[in-house]
């Protein structure tokens, strides 16, 4: 009897525990007050560089589509883009039927990065850190979400751009793109999160080629280091990029939400977390899917994989 409590207990302690993990992971901010983060204040600060929208769209397939806005400057990120992209994580983290996401620019360009007008007004290293800060917290929580996410790559993906590809599971290119981390350009590194996640994307000695020659990766070069997941060619059928896209991605968010959920957790556990930690984080995902309604119904049905 006793034993059966304190087992109940610990089942009890150890979910909430689990549950607090999964929550941080996926909520996933990186920056507080102790690293000297005031969300308040880096946004005000970025609200006074205007210009351009970061807009969401939701689509009943579960798939929904978030499109870089500044087409007169190439997509470049204005301060209030920025502020706009972090709502719309925040949207996507609480959009519970969500299964998929494509980021893309207007225009058929990605985007050029930071827009250099507001990157010249705030050269100093105090208001570059905000930024840095502000951006990494909103990319990794973009990584995050539970949904599966493609960048759809057409045009150019230069500096922060070339980054923003790094926060999606996939990339995929349309012929004559081009993905550049061009930060060595500007005596630069990435600060958006974009090395750590090549890194693991391409490998360091790949990363350390990209970013130390910070070399034009175009469809070819992009499939051949596996930066680029699948090249979209023109379509006779007049299909758009974005319609291919959907159609790539569709592929991977077939079935029930928990699953798809469940899926992208158990990956994104084993992409960021020590090896025990992730079994430990696989076990309680399992946990939530074995015997749940997709399952038994698949049991029930006696499907075969042929
Ligand atoms: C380095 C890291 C940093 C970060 O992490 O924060 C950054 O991302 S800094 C930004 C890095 N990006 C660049 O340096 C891009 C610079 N721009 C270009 O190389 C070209 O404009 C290019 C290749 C994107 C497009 O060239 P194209 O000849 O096709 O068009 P235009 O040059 O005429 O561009 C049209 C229009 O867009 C403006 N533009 C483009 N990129 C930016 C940008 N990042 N910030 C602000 N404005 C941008 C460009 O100035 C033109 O405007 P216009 O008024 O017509 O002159």
């Amino acid at each position: 009897m006793v034993l059966c409590v304190l087992k109940r207990r610990l089942l009890r302690s150890s979910s909430c525990a689990f549950m607090g993990r999964l929550q941080r992971q996926s909520r996933g901010c990186v920056y507080s007050s102790i690293h000297g983060f005031s969300h308040e204040e880096i946004r005000e600060k970025l609200q006074a560089f205007p210009g351009g929208s970061v807009d969401l769209l939701k689509h009943d397939s579960g798939i929904a589509v978030l499109t870089i806005n500044n087409p007169a400057r190439m997509n470049a990120f204005s301060g209030s883009m920025m502020v706009d992209l972090k709502e719309r994580v925040s949207q996507l983290e609480n959009w519970s039927e969500g299964k998929g996401l494509i980021v893309h620019g207007a225009a058929e360009t990605f985007c050029s990065g930071s827009d250099l007008n507001a990157v010249r007004a705030i050269s100093n290293p105090q208001d570059g850190m905000k930024m840095c800060m502000f951006m990494q917290d909103t990319l990794t929580r973009l990584l995050r979400l539970p949904l599966i996410s493609v960048a759809l790559v057409e045009g150019r993906a230069l500096g922060g751009g070339a980054e923003l590809t790094t926060a999606c599971d996939f990339r995929l290119m349309t012929s004559g793109s081009v993905i550049q981390f061009v930060h060595k350009h500007m005596g630069l590194v990435p600060g958006w999160g974009g090395a750590a996640r090549l890194v693991r994307i391409v490998g360091s000695q790949k990363a350390l080629k990209l970013l130390g020659g910070a070399l034009k990766v175009d469809p070819e070069f992009g499939l051949d280091i596996g930066l680029a997941d699948e090249v979209l060619e023109a379509d006779q059928g007049a299909a758009t990029a974005l319609q291919q896209a959907e159609n790539w991605l569709s592929r991977y968010t077939k079935g029930p939400v928990p699953v798809i959920h469940a899926v992208k957790k158990v990956v994104l556990a084993g992409r960021e977390l020590p090896l025990s930690e992730a079994l430990r984080t696989e076990k309680e995902v399992f946990g939530t899917v074995w015997g749940a309604p997709a399952n038994l119904q698949a049991l029930a049905s006696k499907s075969k994989h042929k």
